[in-house]
C-alpha cells in the first residue's frame, strides 16, 4: 500500500467523525485560505486551481497499490472520461452534461485522497468524506465568485453519487471503461499480470453504448494475451 494517496484515509481505529475537509488542505495553502474574505474576487479562482492541482498531483491508487508508479493522476483519468463523454451517440443524452459531470466526479478526492473498492475505508464513510468536501470546496471557493456555479458543481456531482440521471448512469460507465481502457494499456506496456481484479469492472456497465465498447475491448485483450501464449 503506497502512503502519498493514503494520508487521508484514517487508520481503522480513529473515529469517522475526526475527518473534515479543512484539516486537510495542503500547509501551503493555509495562509491564503486565511486570507480569503479580505481578498479579492480573482483570489477565490486562484485558490480553487490550487485545490484542484491536488488532482493532479495524486496519483490513483489502484496502480500505485499494483506497483505501478508511472501512472495516470486523478486528473488524467477525469480528463479523459470528459473527452470520452464528447463521443456519446446515444439519442437523447445531453453529451455536455456528461462532461460537466465527468469533470466534478471525482473532485472531492483533491482533499479526501483516492479510496479504492479495496480500502478499509466504509461506504458511508467515504460519502460523508467526499460530500462534505465538496460542499466545502463549492461554498468556501467556488460560490463567492460565481453561486451559479457553486450550485451546478454540487448538482453535478450528487447526480454522479446518486447515479439520479441518464447522464449520470453514462458517466458512471465511462468511469469504469476508461480505467478499463488504462487497465489493458498498463498490462501491455508493463507486462503486468496481476491486474485481473479491475476486469471485475466489466459487469457494472449498464448502458448499450458503453458495453459495447467494453466488448471490443475485451476481444482484444483476449486476442492480445492468446498471442503472448
Ligand atoms: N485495487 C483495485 N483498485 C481499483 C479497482 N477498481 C477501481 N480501483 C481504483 C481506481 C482508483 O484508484 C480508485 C477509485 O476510482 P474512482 O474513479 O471510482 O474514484 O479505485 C479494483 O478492482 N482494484
Ligand atoms: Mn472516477
Amino acid at each position: 500500500m503506497t502512503t502519498s494517496n493514503k494520508t487521508n484515509i484514517a487508520t481503522p481505529n480513529e473515529p469517522s467523525n475526526i475527518w473534515k475537509p479543512e484539516d486537510h488542505i495542503p500547509p501551503e495553502l493555509k495562509e491564503s485560505f486565511g486570507l480569503l474574505s479580505k481578498s479579492t474576487p480573482a483570489n477565490y479562482v486562484i485558490n480553487f486551481l490550487h485545490i484542484i492541482e491536488q488532482l493532479k498531483i495524486q496519483k490513483r491508487t489502484g496502480w500505485l497499490d499494483h506497483n505501478i508508479n508511472d501512472c495516470e493522476s486523478i486528473a488524467d483519468h477525469m480528463y479523459r472520461m470528459g473527452v470520452t463523454c464528447m463521443l456519446l451517440k446515444t439519442p437523447g443524452i445531453n453529451r455536455d452534461a456528461c462532461v460537466r459531470i465527468a469533470l466534478v466526479h471525482d473532485m472531492a478526492e483533491s482533499l479526501v485522497g483516492d479510496i479504492t473498492p479495496h480500502d478499509s475505508i466504509k461506504k458511508a464513510e467515504k460519502h460523508r468524506r467526499e460530500f462534505d468536501t465538496i460542499k466545502y470546496i463549492t461554498e468556501k471557493l467556488v460560490e463567492p465568485y460565481n453561486k451559479e456555479a457553486a450550485k451546478q458543481i454540487e448538482e453535478d456531482w450528487l447526480a454522479y453519487e446518486n447515479i439520479s440521471s441518464p447522464e449520470a448512469r453514462f458517466v458512471k460507465d465511462i468511469d469504469k471503461f476508461e480505467l478499463l481502457v488504462q487497465c489493458f494499456a498498463y498490462e501491455k506496456r508493463y507486462g503486468k499480470t496481476d491486474l485481473q481484479q479491475f476486469w471485475g469492472a466489466v459487469k457494472s456497465i449498464k448502458t448499450d453504448e458503453v458495453k459495447s465498447w467494453a466488448q471490443d475491448l475485451l476481444k482484444q485483450r483476449e486476442e492480445f494475451f492468446s498471442k503472448q501464449k
